[in-house]
Order: structure tokens, then C-alpha cells, then sequence
């Protein structure tokens, strides 16, 4: 999943969606007028980050961050400039004091689903966003990939290797209402504004080997070179069990649609003014 070079030739999926939301929501956001302090977490090689550029005001600063160092570099060398710049950070991890309470907006796309504990990155958000400030977030509840890795987990030629699995697979896939899951997680936290929906979606592979490169991209499991392409294999047939994929001719020359669920997350900090409103009801 580190393979920056890789992931951004084989992210259409994630980009395809990163622009139907940002070209819904981005109009509604609370723009400034001046000095929009923005954050993109798990910006990975930053080809997304570069993008959200398009649907925000001309005078921004913009920060990138992952938990990554080689995407960080690779985004760095590919779209740093005056404006724009990328730092290691674990959003489930510390956050840095000179960090807190320095963004505008925080932004977030195919990356939560990687994180484990979601109260903690839920309150990570929170405590970076200055008041009133906005952030706006989409990332997977559920996915037929998810499914794969659990069946793959269970089979003894792989499972020295996915032995993590877990950790790897969306928090929210086996929920039944995700979206009153992360509303209630977000209010507790202090968040208003908030909108959650869980939307069904479809991607299209255009045709197997394609999916083959996309699912490599995102693959977290390290998996021998000289195991890699047998690995992929029953992944495949396991896809093919599942009839995602036709059994007949390995899908050849066909499209490979594929269901699954995103989470389309917004909320806002409250005012200062609210938040010791707040504070001082308590005591
Ligand atoms: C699928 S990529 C998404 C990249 C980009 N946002 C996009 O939409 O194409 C997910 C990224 O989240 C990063 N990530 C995973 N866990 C993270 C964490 N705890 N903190 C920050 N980034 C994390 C990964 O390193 C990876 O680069
Ligand atoms: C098995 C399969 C090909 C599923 C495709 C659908 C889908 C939503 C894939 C994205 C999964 C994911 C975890 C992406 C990411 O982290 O960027």
C-alpha cells in the first residue's frame, strides 16, 4: 500500500469519487475569503491532494499528511510548491501541539477506513480543526475486497501472511447503520453540523488485469515477490467463487463491476463562544 509510483497509475476508483463529492459538497463548504488553512489526510501520493486544489479558493495554504514517509516523499517531489506541502502524521497516533487548532478545513479521502481506532482519529480531526472550522471526509464502510482478505486469512498457504487481517479490513464492514454509528460517535465528541450518509455504489473495471493492478495498489499484506502472483491468483478465483468475476474465459474482454458502500462524512467544530458555552454548562 506504500508503493506511491504504483497507486497513482491504479487509483480511478478513488479519484473518480474524491471529484462526484468534492463537486457536490466543496460549493457548500464555509470558504474564507483569505489565508484557507487546509489538511488532506492520508494524502498517499498526493495525486488527490494536488486535485482538491480545483474546488477551493485561490488563497490557501495546503498541508498533506500520511502515515506513510515513502508517499510523503513521492508526493512532495510531485506536488510541492509555495502553497502546497506534505508531512508525516498517524492520525490514530500523538498530534504535534504546533498542529492543533491550525486548519480551516480538513479534508480526507479513502484513508479512515484504514484506521482502527476511529474515536481517536474522529477527536484527532477535532482537536486540529480551529473553531468553526469544517471537515469533510469520504472513506469505505464496505467492500467485496474486505470479504477476500477474511477468505484468504483462513487458507494455510496464506494466512503467516495475513495474520493482521483485521486491521486491514473497514471498521463499518459487518455494520448494519454506519452512518448512526459515526453520527453518534461524532456528537459525543462535539461536532454539529453533522451530515452522514452511506452511499451503495458501483465501479467498473474496465477488465480483469486492470482490477488486478488496482487491487496490488491497495494490497497491505507482505506477501513474497516470488509468492506475489500465485496470491493474486486465488484472489481471483476466490472473486470468481463469489461470481464476481466470470468463471468462463478469466472474464476475458468483459467489464468487472463491483458494489460497495462509501461513507460520505461532513461536520463542523462549534465557535468558541458555543464551546465555553458549552464547557461552562457542564461545571
Ligand atoms: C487508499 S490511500 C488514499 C490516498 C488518497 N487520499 C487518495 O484518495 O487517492 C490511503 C492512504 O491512507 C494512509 N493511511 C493509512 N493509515 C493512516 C494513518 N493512521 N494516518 C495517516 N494516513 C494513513 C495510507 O498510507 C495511504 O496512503
Ligand atoms: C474486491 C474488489 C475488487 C472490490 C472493489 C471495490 C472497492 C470499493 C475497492 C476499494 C477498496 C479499498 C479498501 C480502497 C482503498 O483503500 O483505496
Amino acid at each position: 500500500m506504500n508503493n506511491a509510483e504504483l497507486y497513482q497509475k491504479s487509483n480511478n476508483l478513488q479519484k473518480r469519487d474524491a471529484i462526484k463529492f468534492l463537486e457536490e459538497f466543496a460549493p457548500k463548504l464555509n470558504w474564507k475569503k483569505s489565508n484557507n488553512r487546509i489538511l488532506d489526510i492520508g494524502c498517499g501520493d498526493g495525486s488527490v491532494t494536488n486535485m482538491l486544489k480545483q474546488y477551493i479558493p485561490v488563497d490557501f495554504k495546503l498541508l498533506g499528511c500520511d502515515i506513510s514517509e515513502k508517499m510523503v516523499n513521492y508526493a512532495n517531489d510531485h506536488h510541492c510548491n509555495e502553497q502546497t506541502s506534505f508531512t508525516v502524521l498517524d492520525i490514530e497516533g500523538d498530534l504535534p501541539e504546533g498542529m492543533k487548532g491550525n486548519f480551516d478545513h480538513v479534508f480526507s479521502f479513502y484513508a479512515l477506513h484504514w484506521i482502527i481506532n476511529q474515536e481517536r482519529a474522529f477527536r484527532n480531526i477535532f482537536n486540529l480543526l480551529d473553531y468553526n472550522g469544517e471537515c469533510f471526509m469520504i472513506f469505505v464502510a464496505g467492500a467485496p475486497v474486505f470479504d477476500v482478505y477474511r477468505i484468504l486469512a483462513h487458507n494455510n498457504k496464506w494466512s503467516t501472511w495475513l495474520q493482521d487481517v483485521d486491521r486491514y479490513i473497514s471498521p463499518y464492514h459487518d455494520s448494519q447503520e454506519p452512518a448512526k454509528e459515526i453520527r453518534a460517535m461524532a456528537e459525543k465528541i462535539g461536532f454539529v453540523d453533522i451530515d452522514v450518509d452511506c452511499k451503495d455504489l458501483v465501479f467498473v473495471y474496465e477488465d480483469v488485469d486492470i482490477l488486478r493492478k488496482a487491487m496490488t495498489a491497495i494490497n497491505p499484506f507482505k506477501v513474497p515477490q516470488e509468492l506475489y502472483e500465485d496470491f493474486m491468483d486465488d484472489y481471483l478465483e476466490i472473486l470468481k467463487e463469489m461470481q464476481l468475476v466470470d468463471k468462463i474465459n478469466n472474464n476475458y474482454g468483459k467489464t468487472v463491476p463491483f458494489n460497495y458502500r462509501l461513507l460520505v462524512v461532513y461536520a463542523r467544530k462549534p465557535s468558541q463562544d458555543k464551546m465555553l458555552h458549552l464547557k461552562s454548562s457542564k461545571h
